[in-house]
């Protein structure tokens, strides 16, 4: 295989199911948006160590944005950074992907350097510092900080890297991947959950890569044991375990298809401020323990609202998708949603005001609430939420698809800290990108 060949998956918007869904009895609905990581491979390089392979990440809109690592078969493929700057979700996708393909230095002896650029859309990074070039046919910004001082938007970067990333290093090793994602999209996705649990300390419940692999899904995660019970990276027993792990092992996941109906609009508002997610999880679980059994009623409510909201969502799909989108019936079923969705926030605001005053995190504080209930206040909006982990980061709007929230809030002192996103809903999830070439800086 000598072509160039690009892939992108998509950044996500978790709309209900925050920290119930760490726990594997609890189903969230998580969104793929529009934002997308992209990640062009370049055919077979040639590196002059014959013993080892290198894998150079180049991600050329932040400062210093190059990794390199090199890896071989009897070091267990831990990877050994080559370039002096380490990014731990690059280093365990290299390590994941390796264990897991085992390529023999004998087959690849002339092939051995596999070079990989990372571009991320502009939405999910703060653009302060930054520079639009036309790169290709595209317009990218450039930032004048390392990825780490960047601020996030949360749109799920290291998902997003780790998925695409985990999909162009493997198609190095099967050549039949890039005409055929749908065909590995189950390994892709069980690897990069693996890669990025390991180097995100095992906090998520992998929604965010669940997202990135298949786009818009209702969710039920897999039970943490299953990661966490691998070997270390360089056993001996590693390799085998993983692939056993990867192939062969019932994950009891829920991954079901479940997006936002055709006539509805998602709006997503970055908040001038933003929370630590690390510390939100904490503190709720804190409180979730010290508080039972109350705490599990509240869960139980949240999960109930929750479960309403994803059914509604489901029939209003299936109805959009059976009639045309001007029918009567469409406008009658999205003004029964407006009523039904309100009920449910009120049930969602009702529950995370109260675990917000009991546990001290702040997952919908009062000036979140008040946010929400002026958002209400627009035409067309049928609903609005505090996407994942809650707090001062976001906020998501439900819409019906003529509203205009840029125009109806502009000048809008009650909304002088929102930024709209440029992002929509985009349901579908890792893929290969046509015409790479696009890609090129001309
Ligand atoms: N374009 C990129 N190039 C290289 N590394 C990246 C890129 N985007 C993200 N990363 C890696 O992911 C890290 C950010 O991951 P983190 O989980 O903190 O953010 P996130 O996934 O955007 O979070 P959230 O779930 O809140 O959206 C960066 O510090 C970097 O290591
Ligand atoms: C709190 C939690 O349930 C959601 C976090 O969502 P986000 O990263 O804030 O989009 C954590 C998780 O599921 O990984």
């Amino acid at each position: 295989m000598s072509e160039f060949r690009a892939f992108s998956a998509p950044g996500k918007a978790l709309l209900a199911g925050g920290y119930l869904v760490l726990d594997p009895k609890y189903d969230a609905l998580v969104v793929g948006l529009s934002a997308r990581m992209h990640a062009l491979a370049y055919p077979y390089d040639l590196l002059e160590k014959l013993d080892k392979f290198e894998v150079r990440v180049r991600s050329r809109q932040f400062k210093d944005g190059e990794w390199s690592y090199q890896v071989s078969p009897e070091s267990g493929f831990i990877p050994v950074s080559v370039s002096g700057s380490k990014n731990p979700f690059i280093e365990k996708v290299i390590a994941n992907v390796f264990n897991y393909f085992k390529p023999n230095m004998d087959d690849y002896c002339s092939r051995n350097l596999f070079v990989i650029d990372i571009f991320s859309d502009d939405a999910y990074h703060s653009q302060e510092d930054s520079v639009t070039r036309h790169y290709g046919s595209r317009n990218l910004s450039f930032h004048s900080h390392r990825i780490e001082e960047v601020p996030k938007t949360g749109l799920g970067s290291s998902a997003g890297l780790v998925t695409v990333l985990t999909t162009a290093l493997a198609s190095f090793f099967v050549p039949n991947l890039t005409d055929n994602v749908e065909g590995y999209r189950k390994v892709i996705h069980n690897l990069s959950q693996v890669a990025h649990c390991q180097a995100q300390g095992k906090i998520g419940s992998g929604f965010d890569v669940a997202a990135a692999a298949y786009g818009s899904i209702r969710y039920r995660r897999f039970p943490p044991k299953l990661i966490s019970d691998l070997p270390d990276i360089g056993n001996v027993n590693y390799p085998d375990k993983l692939t056993h792990l990867v192939d062969e092992v019932d994950w009891n996941i829920t991954i079901e298809s479940n997006c936002l109906p055709s006539g509805l609009a998602l709006w997503m508002g970055d908040i001038k401020s933003g929370s630590e997610t690390v510390k939100l999880v904490q503190k709720v679980k804190k409180w979730y323990d010290s508080h039972l059994p109350e705490s599990l009623e509240v869960y139980t409510e949240l999960d109930h609202a929750n479960s309403r909201f994803m059914d509604e969502l489901s029939k209003l799909d299936r109805l959009h998708n059976s009639h045309d989108h001007y029918s009567g019936q469409i406008f009658e079923a999205i003004k029964k949603m407006t009523l039904v969705a309100r009920s449910i926030r009120k049930s969602q605001t009702r529950c995370f005001r109260k675990i917000t005053e009991e546990s001290g995190a702040d997952i919908e504080p009062p000036v979140q609430t008040k946010l929400l209930d002026d958002c209400q206040t627009l035409e067309g909006v049928l609903t609005c939420l505090i996407p994942g982990a809650g707090g001062y980061d976001a906020i998501v709007v439900i819409a019906t698809q003529d509203a205009d929230l840029k125009t109806q809030t502009a000048g809008d002192k009650r909304f002088s800290n929102v930024q709209w996103l440029d992002v929509c809903q985009a349901d579908w999830g890792v893929r290969k990108e046509e015409e790479p070439e696009t890609y090129f800086k001309k």
